[in-house]
C-alpha cells in the first residue's frame, strides 16, 4: 500500500537557529498526533540538515536534501553528492524542482544521471515536474509531465519504483496563491498513475506515491488530499511556519 507524505520543501529559507527552531515547533505541534500511514518530511538547505536531522531524532519527521551533484566526487566546486547526504543520515532528496529547472538549467537528461546516483546510494527520490502556465492554456500539460517522467525515469527497472515518489506541481501554482483545483490534481494524478501503469504495470502505479505541489496550504489542503490519487503534498509557503505546516498535515 502506498504511503501518505506531507513534504515541506524549506526553499532557501531560514538560517541554523531559524531551522533548529523550526524543527522543534513541527515536532511539538505533532506530539501526540496520530500520523497513521502518512509520512512527514522536511526539507532544509544542506547547511542545516544536521541540525534538523538532530532536532527531529526520535521523532516521526524525516528530513530530505532539496538537491545533489550526480557524480560521485570530484572537481565540482559547491556540490554535493548523494554520498555526503547518506553520511550524515539523509535518506531522501527531491530532484527535478522546477526552480532547479528554470534556474540552474536541469533537463530530464541530467535527472535521470541524479535519480541513478541517489538510487545506488540508497537514497529515495522525490521526483518533481509539473507543466508552466503556457503549457497549461496551450491544454498540452500531460504531454508535458509525460514527457518529463520518462525522460528522466523510465530508464529504470520496476523495482526502482519503491524508491521513487512523484511530486506533481504546476508551475503556475508555486508560490503565486494560485492553487490547482481539487478536480484539476486529481485528474492530472490519475494520468500520471496510469502514465505509470501503462509502463510497469498495475502495481506498480498503484504503490507509488504522487504529491500535489503549489499554493498548499492550512484551507485548500483537506478538499486536494481527499481526492482518490493524490497522495499527500510537497509543500513550499506553508511549510515555513510549524502551526501552518502541522494544520496540512493534520488535513490528510
Ligand atoms: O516545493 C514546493 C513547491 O514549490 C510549492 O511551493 P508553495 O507551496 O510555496 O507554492
Amino acid at each position: 500500500m502506498r504511503s501518505k507524505i506531507v513534504a515541506g520543501n524549506w526553499k532557501m529559507n531560514k538560517n541554523v537557529a531559524e531551522s533548529k527552531a523550526l524543527a522543534e515547533g513541527l515536532v511539538s505541534e505533532l506530539n501526540g498526533v496520530s500520523l497513521d500511514n502518512t509520512r512527514v518530511i522536511v526539507s532544509p538547505t544542506f547547511v542545516n540538515l544536521t541540525t534538523v536531522l538532530a532536532a527531529t531524532e526520535g521523532s516521526a519527521v524525516e528530513v530530505a536534501a532539496q538537491n545533489m551533484h550526480q557524480e560521485a566526487s570530484g572537481a565540482y566546486t559547491g556540490e554535493i553528492s548523494a554520498d555526503m547526504l547518506t553520511s550524515v543520515g539523509i535518506k531522501s532528496v527531491i530532484l527535478g524542482h522546477s526552480e532547479r529547472r528554470e534556474y540552474f538549467g536541469e533537463d530530464e537528461a541530467l535527472l535521470a544521471k541524479k535519480t541513478d546516483a541517489a538510487l545506488a546510494n540508497g537514497l529515495e527520490v522525490i521526483y518533481c515536474f509539473g507543466e508552466v502556465k503556457e503549457e497549461r492554456e496551450a491544454n498540452i500539460q500531460e504531454k508535458v509531465v509525460a514527457e518529463q517522467i520518462s525522460g528522466a525515469l523510465f530508464h529504470l527497472d520496476a523495482a526502482a519504483w519503491s524508491n521513487i515518489v512523484l511530486a506533481y506541481e504546476p508551475v503556475w501554482a508555486i508560490g503565486t496563491g494560485l492553487t490547482a483545483s481539487a478536480e484539476q490534481a486529481q485528474e492530472m494524478h490519475a494520468f500520471i498513475r496510469g502514465f505509470v501503469a501503462d509502463k510497469y504495470g498495475a502495481e506498480v502505479a498503484e504503490n507509488v506515491s504522487i504529491l500535489y505541489g503549489g499554493s498548499c496550504k492550512p484551507s485548500n489542503a483537506e478538499e486536494i488530499f481527499s481526492k482518490p490519487d493524490v497522495d499527500g503534498g510537497l509543500i513550499g509557503g506553508a511549510s515555513l511556519v510549524a502551526a501552518d505546516f502541522a494544520a496540512v498535515i493534520k488535513a490528510i
